[in-house]
């Protein structure tokens, strides 16, 4: 990759992909492999919960912003563009954006189309990642979250189909295909953690530096602007686009999930806690947490996404609290209460 030259345009990189996906993996690649390779990178990272748990290495070196308790797709847009406009002023050579799992992917394309009239930033490539197994397991649930799903994938100018090693072959195939009956033009790569090549990565920004337009994605991908947001209206030439986006994306894209953090005031007994992750509804798709057990002498980390729970130690133990956060589909706070009260903690 050449290094971009003062004056030019910088090129911003999407993160997208659903909830638990792999997208903060992907950006632990992409950032090594930047580090390595002499290029300077800036992150603007969002999280619909009130608490950032996804921590880049300090040895890095990278200007990180985080956005939290909204989402850069709709009530945080003005925020997007603010925080682009503030990271060109340190000339990084690349800008990359990662998305909530809940944001719809070609408004945050036309948000970031939208930051490049006031700031030198233009849209390099927009990656959606893609968690084959909770991929299949969404398209036989709920309807409104797989189209979600979909559009992501329509959007993408870079498919990663993550967490291989969760798929059978004959499952790889048909996600393969299904991937490309929905987007037959973007790259399609298939992975274990995100794990990309070098040229790969060089890819996303090697381009001419000219900006992917939202006409550009959807039209390849056969889906019109109009099409992609879920309230039909026709957006194109709305001088009050914004407010009825806004509107539109509070009732629509968001409204059927939902974020809860929780704030545990005493440490856990773990198998109790392993006990409480299994007994989950399907709908809770994704828990991020740090949590300490009475019964182990480090604090954790806690991933947990369709079903499946890494537990990391954390140590030295971060200057934040103990907390877990729980997103997902019209589930019932008062029932999560319950079951969380047996473990001890306040409810946010
Ligand atoms: N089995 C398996 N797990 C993976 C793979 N890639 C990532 N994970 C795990 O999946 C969980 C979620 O990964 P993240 O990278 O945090 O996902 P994300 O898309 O950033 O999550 P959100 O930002 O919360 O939507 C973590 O526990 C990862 O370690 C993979 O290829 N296989």
């Amino acid at each position: 990759m050449v290094r971009r030259k003062a004056g030019h345009s910088i090129p911003v990189v999407v993160l997208g992909g659903f909830l638990g996906s792999g997208k903060t993996t992907l950006l632990a690649s992409l950032l090594t492999f930047y580090k390595k390779n002499g290029i300077k990178p800036a992150v603007i990272m969002n999280e619909l919960g009130d608490v950032g748990l996804d921590e880049i290495p300090s040895q890095l070196d990278v200007p990180v912003r985080e956005l939290l308790s909204g989402c850069i797709c709709c009530t945080m847009k003005a925020d997007l563009a603010g925080e682009l406009m503030m990271l060109t002023n340190q000339q990084p050579d690349v800008i990359l954006v990662e998305a909530t799992g809940a944001a719809n992917p070609l408004e945050l394309i036309e948000n970031v189309m939208e930051a490049s009239m006031l700031s030198p930033v233009h849209l390099g490539a927009a990656i959606t990642v893609v968690d084959g197994a909770g991929l299949l397991q969404l398209r036989k649930g709920s309807r409104r979250t797989y189209r979600l799903l979909e559009d992501g994938i329509r959007c993408a100018t870079h498919l990663v189909l993550n967490k291989r090693d969760r798929l059978y072959p004959e499952e790889m195939v048909e996600l393969q295909q299904l991937l490309r009956e929905l987007n037959p033009h973007a790259s399609l790569i298939s992975t274990e953690r995100s794990s990309v090549e070098d040229s790969w990565i060089s890819s996303l920004t090697s381009g001419s530096g000219k900006a992917v337009t939202p006409e550009e994605v959807s039209a390849q991908n056969r889906i019109m602007p109009d099409q992609a947001c879920d309230c039909g209206l026709d957006h194109s030439h709305d001088e009050h686009h914004e407010h009825k986006h806004e509107h539109h994306e509070h009732h629509e894209h968001h409204e059927h999930l939902m974020a809860v953090s929780y704030y545990p005031d005493q440490p856990f007994d773990s198998d109790l806690f392993e006990q409480m992750l299994r007994s989950l509804p399907d709908h809770i798709y994704r828990v991020k947490g740090l949590v300490t057990f009475s019964d182990t002498s480090s604090r954790y980390q806690i991933q947990y996404a369709f079903k499946e729970t890494d537990f990391m130690p954390v140590m030295p133990a971060p200057e934040v609290p103990d907390v877990l956060i729980f997103i997902g589909e019209h589930f019932s706070r008062e029932e999560l209460l319950r079951s969380l009260a047996g473990l001890g903690g306040n409810l946010n």
